[in-house]
């Protein structure tokens, strides 16, 4: 359904991409700085395989060698995050160390750019394969089911975020390997103290994705002090992306919402217009979470982290859209299994620790957030029109 006359639709689209070309924000990436630590012991016992992977920094040359560099997995890589990050640390670290999987398929321009495997984190023989036919030395791990999705199927979400997590850490221990787990504003819960949330406090969320999510902090910490695993986490906020969708999670309007002011000027809103949460831009995120893997171990206090950015409701970001696309209508069609989350989490997350420990600092505000998020989407759509 539109809600702009068709005639001007295309004239509106002309002026925006110009007004927000004009008002455009460069970002640039951070230093460099890699490295892996020993480990000592292994938690699962090791039987032998015969099913091989290929070696993909044989078969693709690249332009780094992997002494210089970690190899690095990424699982759950086409969800919203992964294709972002893939591409951050490969030109970091070169193309071929970095390899992306996934239970999909992944589309055409995926499969082209870089390395792809099939890989199940339940299948526990499966990713030991991929670890050691690969030489990996950093795991990603961004497989998993999202708040609302996870209400929706408990079994799955169990399976996924909390089996799922027992594979990964078992299997970076007894690798030796660098491990990345993003925790999210959903390990907390209603109890609380919600603004600003400090990084050490009670955590008695009321999903299966918060309680997952304490779960894999507590393991993955756990396992660092008793196996000297290197494990890192990130608690992210709501992420909000142009190019990627979300994956079924209660920050996901906050994507959405974009998309529908320029395809059609009009979105129905699945939280109240009053809900409070923290958001970041992908690339803050990503950045970060660059910036957390390659960290000096000795500069890591803990090793769970809050990193925020900014916090809005739907009513801000709606009246920030509105300077740009002043003709933008919004119907309000409350969710109330999102609502009822939503109003448990945090509304802001207290990360000085982060600053202060590796340097934090989050780029983008709620005003270049919208500018970016308007650019990328408009000049996206123009460029699949013109082709
Ligand atoms: N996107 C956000 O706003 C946000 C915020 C906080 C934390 N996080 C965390 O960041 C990580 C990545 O988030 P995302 O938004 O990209 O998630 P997403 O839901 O978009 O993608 C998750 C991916 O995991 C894959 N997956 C599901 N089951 C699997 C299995 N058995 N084996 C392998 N892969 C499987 C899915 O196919 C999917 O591609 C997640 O751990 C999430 O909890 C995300
Ligand atoms: C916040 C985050 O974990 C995810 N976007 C969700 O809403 O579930």
């Amino acid at each position: 359904m539109c809600c702009f006359p068709s005639h001007c639709r295309s004239m509106r689209r002309t002026m925006l991409v110009m007004q927000l070309l004009r008002g455009a924000v460069e970002h640039a990436g951070s230093s460099s700085r890699c490295g892996v630590e020993p480990l000592i012991s292994a938690v699962r016992g090791i039987s032998s395989s015969s099913q091989q992977f290929s070696n993909f920094g044989r078969t693709h040359p690249s332009s780094c060698t992997d002494t210089d560099h970690p190899k690095v997995l990424i699982t759950g890589g086409l969800g919203q995050l992964g294709v972002g990050l893939a591409k951050l640390l490969r030109r970091r670290f070169g193309k071929n160390n970095v390899i992306l999987s996934d239970i999909r398929k992944p589309p055409n321009h995926v499969y082209h750019n870089g390395p792809f495997i099939f890989s199940d984190i339940l299948d526990y023989k499966n990713l030991r394969e991929i670890v050691v036919n690969n030489n990996i030395s950093w795991l990603v791990h961004y497989s998993a089911v999202l708040s609302a999705v996870g209400e929706s199927n408990v079994t799955l979400a169990k399976e996924v975020n909390i089996t799922g997590l027992h594979n990964i850490l078992d299997i970076a221990t007894e690798h030796g390997l660098r491990v990345f787990v993003p925790s999210t504003i959903g390990a907390f819960g209603p109890s609380s103290p919600r603004d600003p949330t400090p990084d050490l406090c009670v955590q008695r969320p009321q999903t299966i994705y918060g309680v997952s999510k304490v779960h894999a902090e507590l393991m993955g910490e756990y396992y660092h002090h008793r196996y000297g695993l290197d494990f890192r986490c990130l608690r992210y906020p709501g992420i909000i992306s142009a190019d990627s969708q979300p994956g079924g999670g209660t920050t996901d309007y906050a994507v959405q919402i974009f998309h529908a002011a320029v395809k059609t000027g009009c979105f129905e809103c699945n939280l109240r217009s009053d809900t409070r949460l923290p958001m970041m831009y992908i690339d803050d995120c990503l950045r970060a979470t660059l910036e957390i893997l390659e960290a000096p171990a000795d500069t890591l206090v803990r090793r769970t982290y809050n990193i925020n950015a900014m916090s809005f409701t739907p009513h801000d970001l709606i009246q920030e859209i509105q300077k740009v696309l002043p003709d933008l209508k919004v119907t309000y069609n409350v969710d109330p299994v999102r609502q009822a989350i939503a109003d448990g989490w945090p509304m802001a997350l207290e990360d000085s620790a982060a600053r202060r420990d590796w340097g934090w600092k989050h780029e983008y505000d709620l005003q270049e957030l919208v500018q970016t998020m308007l650019t990328h989407i408009t000049t996206g759509n123009q460029l699949a029109q013109a082709y």
